[in-house]
C-alpha cells in the first residue's frame, strides 16, 4: 500500500513540483479488478479506488490488514464513504447487497466484515472512490442516492463558480464517527471551487475531480492561504489536503469532484475564511 507520511507547512514551501506531487496527488486508482489504496498520516485517512470488471473485489485485495492497521479485517476499527463514479455495480455488506447506480453513495460501518464490489457489466465497470477513517463505535450502514443528500446552491455565474455542494455523508443526513463526504457539482461555464477559500484546522480533507471533460484539467489550489502552490490534476484524481491547506480549484472546463473530510470537528461550517485578494 502507498503510504504517506505527513509533510509540514514549513518544508512544502520549498518543494518543487514532483515533490509536491509525490506527496500529495492520487493518481491511477482505477486498475481492472483491483483495489488500490493510498494510506495518508494525516488523520490516517485512506483513499481507494476499485473498479472491478470480471471479478467479485474484496476491499482489502491486495491488502496486509495486520501490517498496515494492526487489525484482523479493513473495517474493524475503521468507516468508510463510498461513490460509484462508472457504471452500475454492486456493494455486498455482510450479506446486504446495495445495488450502486452512477453518483450513489453508501456508508458501512464499523466493524463490516466482509465488503465486495461487483460490476452489472464488465464492459460498462463500475468505478468505486472510497474515503475511510478510524472509527471507535458502529452506527448504520446506509444507501444514500443524490436525492436524499443535502443540497446547497452556492456562488454566481457572474463569477464563475454557480455550483451545487451535496452534502451525503453529513451530521444531517446520518451518524459517522469523524467521516463526512459529499459531491460538489458545478455548473456549465463556472469553474472555480470553494472560492473565497478557507482552510479548517481541526479536520483534514481530500478532493478527488471526475466528469473532466476530454483534455482538461483542474488547477488545484493548495498550501497556507499567503504561501499557495498549485497541482494540475487530471479527470479521476485525488489531492489530500491537510489542516493547514486551502483547498480550491479552477478548472480549464466545469467538472464534479467529491470532497471527503476527517477529524474530531464535524460542524460544515466551521470555516477559517478568507477574502480572495487576502491570498498570496
Ligand atoms: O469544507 C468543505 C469543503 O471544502 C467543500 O464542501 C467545499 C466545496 O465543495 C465548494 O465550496 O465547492
Ligand atoms: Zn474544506
Amino acid at each position: 500500500m502507498d503510504i504517506r507520511y505527513s509533510a509540514n507547512q514549513r518544508d512544502v514551501k520549498r518543494y518543487t513540483t514532483e515533490e509536491l506531487r509525490d506527496e500529495f496527488l492520487i493518481t491511477g486508482l482505477y486498475k481492472a479488478n483491483e483495489v488500490v489504496a493510498v494510506y495518508s498520516h494525516v488523520d490516517r485517512m485512506v483513499t481507494l479506488g476499485c473498479m472491478p470488471t470480471t471479478e467479485k473485489v474484496s476491499i482489502d485485495k491486495g491488502i496486509d490488514c495486520w501490517k498496515n492497521f494492526g487489525t484482523h479485517y479493513f473495517l474493524e476499527r475503521r468507516e468508510i464513504g463510498i461513490f460509484n463514479i462508472g457504471g452500475e455495480g454492486t456493494i455486498t455488506a455482510d450479506g446486504q447487497t446495495f445495488k450502486m447506480g452512477y453518483k450513489d453513495c453508501l456508508y458501512i460501518t464499523k466493524g463490516t466484515k466482509e465488503v465486495y464490489f461487483e460490476s452489472t457489466d464488465a464492459e460498462k465497470p463500475a468505478k468505486f472512490y472510497m474515503v475511510s477513517a478510524p472509527a471507535h463505535t458502529s452506527y448504520t450502514t446506509t444507501f444514500i442516492p443524490i436525492e436524499k443528500a443535502a443540497k446547497r446552491p452556492c456562488g454566481e455565474a457572474e463569477t464563475s463558480n454557480k455550483r451545487t455542494i451535496n452534502q451525503f455523508i453529513h451530521p444531517d443526513v446520518l451518524k459517522t464517527c469523524q467521516l463526512s463526504m459529499g459531491m460538489t457539482v458545478l455548473e456549465p461555464g463556472s469553474v472555480w471551487n470553494t472560492m473565497p477559500s478557507h482552510t479548517h484546522e481541526r479536520r483534514m480533507e481530500i478532493y478527488m475531480y471526475f466528469e473532466v471533460p476530454g483534455d482538461n484539467v483542474v488547477f488545484h489550489m493548495m498550501g497556507e492561504p499567503t504561501e499557495t502552490r498549485h497541482i494540475i490534476m487530471k479527470n479521476e484524481e485525488a489531492v489530500i489536503s491537510p489542516s493547514w491547506s486551502i483547498h480550491s480549484g479552477a478548472g480549464t472546463s466545469n467538472y464534479t469532484f467529491i470532497w471527503a473530510m476527517g477529524g474530531e470537528n464535524m460542524e460544515f461550517d466551521d470555516m477559517d475564511t478568507m477574502k480572495p485578494n487576502e491570498m498570496k
